[in-house]
This record gives C-alpha cells, structure tokens and sequence, in this order.
C-alpha cells in the first residue's frame, strides 16, 4: 500500500526510515521513475554509505532526505524520541563541489548557514575556528578559496554542513573531484571527524572501496530506478587505517558488493 510520504519530527526507533520510497520525476507528459523502492532504516550515529552505479538514483534520495523533493510513495520518517528532528534546521549538506563564495574568507564562508538561520553570531565565530581546527583548516580561517586547494576547500565544505550543528549530514560525492591521494587523506579525516562530531551521516560514493572503509552501515543500490539490492553493518573495527584495506574482511566486504552489483 502506498502510503503518502511525511516527514515527522517525533517517533519510536532508528533515526530515520525509509519505507517503500519512490520518485517520479515529470517532465511534460515524461515521467522517469528514479527511486522505485527504497526502504531503510538508519539509526543515531550511523554512518551510512551508499553506494550504485550512476545514475541509479542516490542524489535523488539525499534530496529527499534534505526535504528537497517530495517522494511520491512510500514514508519518510527522520527522528526519534531520543533524537527529534527539525527539517531545514538540522540538515547539513556537503556537496562533490566545495561550492564556497569566492568573495568571502573561509571564516565566512563556514558562518554562511549560521547567518542563514539567525543563530548567535559571537557563539558561531568561536564554533567555526573550532570546526576548522577540527577538520585540519584552522590556520586557513582568514584566506580566501582560491588560495586553498580541493582537499582544503572540501574541508572548509564540511565545517559548513556542521556550523549549525546538524543532526543529520548527508554528503553527496563530497571527495569524488578529489585526486587518489587526496581522496584517502581524506577518507581518514573522514572517519576521524565523524567520530568527533558523532553526527549521523548519510554518503554517497561511487566508490565500493570507499564505502566499505568509511561506513558503520553500507546500502546498495541497484542500477536505476534505485531499489535496495543490500543494506549490512559493516563490522571493521574502529579506528580504521588505510592497512585494513589489505585484510580478508575488507576483501569479503567488497566482494559482497560487486556481487550485488553484478560485477563479481
Ligand atoms: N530533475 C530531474 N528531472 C528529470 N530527471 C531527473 C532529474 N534529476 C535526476 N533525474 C534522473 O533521475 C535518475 C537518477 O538521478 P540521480 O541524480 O538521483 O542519480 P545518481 O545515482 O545520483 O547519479 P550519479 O551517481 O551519476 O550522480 C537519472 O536517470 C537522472 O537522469
């Protein structure tokens, strides 16, 4: 039964559900459907990656997530009574581009969402040299993009998404322009900031190597419209370094989702 999609702010259980989701997009008389059946629970703290072949359907389900599309099937829950859920205000978003405002500092760049949203800006400066420390930018607070490279800039990208202090980050691609080395430098920072931040955090990657790396939890989507093809907890032990790569229960991780993919 397709029940019409809510977003509700108070329930029992995992941070968020999906239950059946799906989405059609419209163009003129075209209807293209994107995400036929998604369903998926996702507790307080996880970090979930997603991850299918492109055009499968994941952008499209992040946005739904961030309340920018309307799924037009199936429940969209996010919230729970240990975890209320406020859309618009705790949603943070990082994107493949860094897409900062060239004619503001990184500073300024990072307060950007907190001017958005009204918040105490003298409390907000403080927290934005906090989150640069954080994610390894500390002594770039006063430059401006440009003079930053992709890696830097994607860390300036993240302090952004958490300035106002989420509950829920959802990056899409976020290391995806990023050269190899850059990219595990970066999968490391990764791991280090969601534990600091212990936010739960929803990324989407191409990469099967990176998602098995990065996630507590990893879902599979299938080629598109998105349905579920697996969804598994992913029990590497923590702090995770780039070696973990090498073991077998890395390597059955990712054998399981080429399996799932139809790559094996
Ligand atoms: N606004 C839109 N209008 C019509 N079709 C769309 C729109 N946005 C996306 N699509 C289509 O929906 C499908 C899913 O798109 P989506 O961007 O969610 O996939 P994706 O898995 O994120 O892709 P990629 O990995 O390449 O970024 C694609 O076929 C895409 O062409």
């Amino acid at each position: 039964m397709t029940v019409n999609p809510q977003l509700s702010s108070q329930s029992e259980g995992p941070f968020i559900q999906l239950q059946n989701v799906r989405k059609i997009y419209r163009t003129g008389t075209q209807e293209h459907v994107a995400v036929s059946d998604v369903t998926l629970d996702i507790n307080d703290g996880e970090l979930l990656s997603v991850v299918g072949p492109s055009g499968c359907g994941k952008t499209t389900m992040l946005k739904i997530l961030a309340g920018l599309h309307e799924a037009d099937g199936g429940t969209v829950k996010i919230g729970s009574s240990v975890a209320n859920f406020e859309e618009g205000r705790d949603v943070g978003m990082v994107f493949q581009q860094p897409m900062l405002l060239k004619w503001r500092t990184i500073t300024e760049n990072v307060l950007l969402p907190a001017q958005i949203l009204g918040l105490p800006m003298k409390a907000a400066r403080n927290r934005a040299q906090d989150l640069l420390q954080m994610v390894g930018i500390g002594h770039a607070s006063k430059k401006y993009p440009f003079e930053l490279s992709g890696g830097m800039q994607q860390r300036a990208a993240i302090a952004r998404a958490l300035i106002h202090d989420p509950k829920l980050v959802l990056m899409d691609e976020p290391f995806g322009a990023l050269d190899a080395m850059t990219r595990e430098k970066m999968n490391l920072e990764m791991l280090r900031i969601w534990q600091e931040s212990q936010k739960t955090i929803v990324f989407i990657t191409h990469g099967i190597q990176e998602a098995v790396f990065l996630g507590s939890h990893c879902a599979v989507l299938s080629a598109g419209p998105a349905r579920m093809a697996d969804h598994f907890k992913i029990d590497l032990p923590h702090p995770r370094t780039l070696d973990i790569k090498t073991t077998d229960a890395f390597g059955e991780y990712v054998k399981r989702v080429y399996h799932q993919l139809g790559m094996d």
